[in-house]
């Protein structure tokens, strides 16, 4: 299999444009830290370390949304987690960019404009028509080589993805080789043992993708979140209700039903249904119910019960390969928590090769006080985690292994 360059091949004391994937959470126009920074910041780090002179291309939100801001704060946030100043550059490739990226020293970095505040990165296109545009124009000459590190945006043909590499020397960052080598594990590997997905969360149509091209793969399915609650449905029982004006359950079930009743069929013994469920009492308590005494829709199931994560937790350990995909329950809320929380500490214990993806799910992680380094890999990435899991190719990691095809 035709591989990428990595940083390992890049001779030193170059002028670098890397791509990152920054995108974060955006709340009233402050950008949240979170764990892309750190990981990011890993590969700036060896970059400036080496003697580059680095110029750094990410996005942040989309035009029309709350979350569509300047990088000015993500300099910021990534110069604390490098330990170096990275200076904002308040343009992407017009004359201020140009002149930021002729100033550049060694051991420098600087980070452009927000790239989809331009209008040649977001059409979707390929990348030999990305390659004309003038952004992927104006910018391939001023360097030597193109760091692609935005694994979490490879699933998107924007023109800094798939675009620039296709115009420059490529090499793949360390995030994008650890994201893409852990998550495409269960499509590419073969695993002796056992091999478990917890499927939950709240996006069924994603996580009934993955099971749906996974089924061959997958020995155990441990089914909670919403996705739990829709299979639990499909079998009979009268759980799931949209909570106010959500519409978390009704539309996903005519949206998934057919193919969850599909999936029931043909899998019935790889399927492991929650045995009993949490809700919020009239205390405002957590109080459990075995699943069989369910009745009406009459409470909100907020998380799986304590036997389910006894059952759950026992899969998990004995295990080859655990790939997670969604929380058990509502997490976020202390009290409903046990289910995603417990299960992912037996899974930290175990020595499987274990992935952790989604972001929600991943913030677990700190949240309840877990280690990151108990598991094999906490993916970064939402999109394109569900594309790697489901074996669909990645563009932006696809044109990284074109680029050295294109030099042999
Ligand atoms: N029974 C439930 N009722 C309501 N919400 C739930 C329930 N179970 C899980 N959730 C919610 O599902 C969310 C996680 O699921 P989701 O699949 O959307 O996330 P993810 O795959 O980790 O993240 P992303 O796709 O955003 O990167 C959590 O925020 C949790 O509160
Ligand atoms: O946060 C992400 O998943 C990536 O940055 C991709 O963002 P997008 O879904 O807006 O293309």
């Amino acid at each position: 299999m035709m591989s990428y360059r990595t940083l390992d091949d890049l001779a030193d004391g170059q002028t670098v444009l890397a791509r990152l994937d920054l995108n974060s959470p955006v709340s009233v126009g402050v950008v949240e830290d979170n764990r892309r920074f750190s990981r990011h910041a890993r590969t700036v780090r060896e970059l400036l370390d080496d003697g580059h002179r680095v110029a750094l291309l990410a996005h942040q939100g989309r035009p029309g949304r709350d979350t569509f801001v300047t990088l000015e704060q993500h300099a910021e946030i990534l110069s604390e987690h490098v330990g170096r100043e990275i200076e904002y550059v308040p343009d992407t490739y017009g004359e201020t960019a140009l002149t930021a990226i002729d100033d550049l020293e060694a051991g420098e970095a600087i980070m452009l404009e927000n790239v989809r505040m331009t209008d040649d990165e977001l059409p979707e296109r390929e990348p030999e028509e990305h390659a004309k545009s003038d952004l992927v124009q104006t910018l391939a000459p001023e360097f030597d080589a193109y760091v692609g590190d935005a694994y979490s945006t490879a699933h998107r043909k924007h023109a800094s993805i798939v675009g620039l590499p296709l115009e420059m020397e490529a090499y793949a960052g360390r995030v994008m080789v650890s994201e893409y080598e852990a998550n495409s594990a269960i499509a590419n590997r073969e695993f002796d043992g056992e091999v478990t997905m917890v499927a939950g969360g709240k996006k069924a149509t994603d996580v009934i993708d993955v099971m749906t091209s996974l089924q061959d793969r997958v020995d155990n399915f441990l089914l909670g979140g919403i996705v739990g609650e829709l299979f639990l449905r499909a079998v009979g029982y009268d759980v799931g209700r949209d909570i106010d004006e959500s519409d978390l359950y009704e539309s996903q079930w005519r949206a998934n039903k057919d193919r969850i009743r599909e999936l029931i069929e043909s899998h019935p013994s790889e399927l492991v249904y929650p045995s009993d469920l949490a809700f919020a009492d009239e205390n405002d308590e957590r109080s459990e119910v075995t699943v069989a005494d369910v009745k009406n829709k009459d409470h909100d199931y907020l998380d799986v019960g304590s036997d389910t994560v006894e059952q759950f937790s026992d899969i998990a350990a004995h295990s080859e390969a655990v790939f997670v995909k969604g929380a058990l329950g509502m997490f976020e809320d202390e009290r409903f928590s046990n289910g995603t929380a417990r299960v992912l500490e037996a899974i930290g214990r175990s020595d499987c090769f274990s992935v952790v993806g989604g972001g929600d799910t991943s913030r677990a992680i700190e949240m309840y006080g877990m280690d990151e380094a108990d598991f094999s890999h906490v993916s970064i990435a939402g999109g394109a985690y569900i594309n790697a899991l489901t074996g669909r190719s990645l563009p932006g990691v696809e044109v990284l292994k074109g680029s050295v095809e294109a030099t042999h």
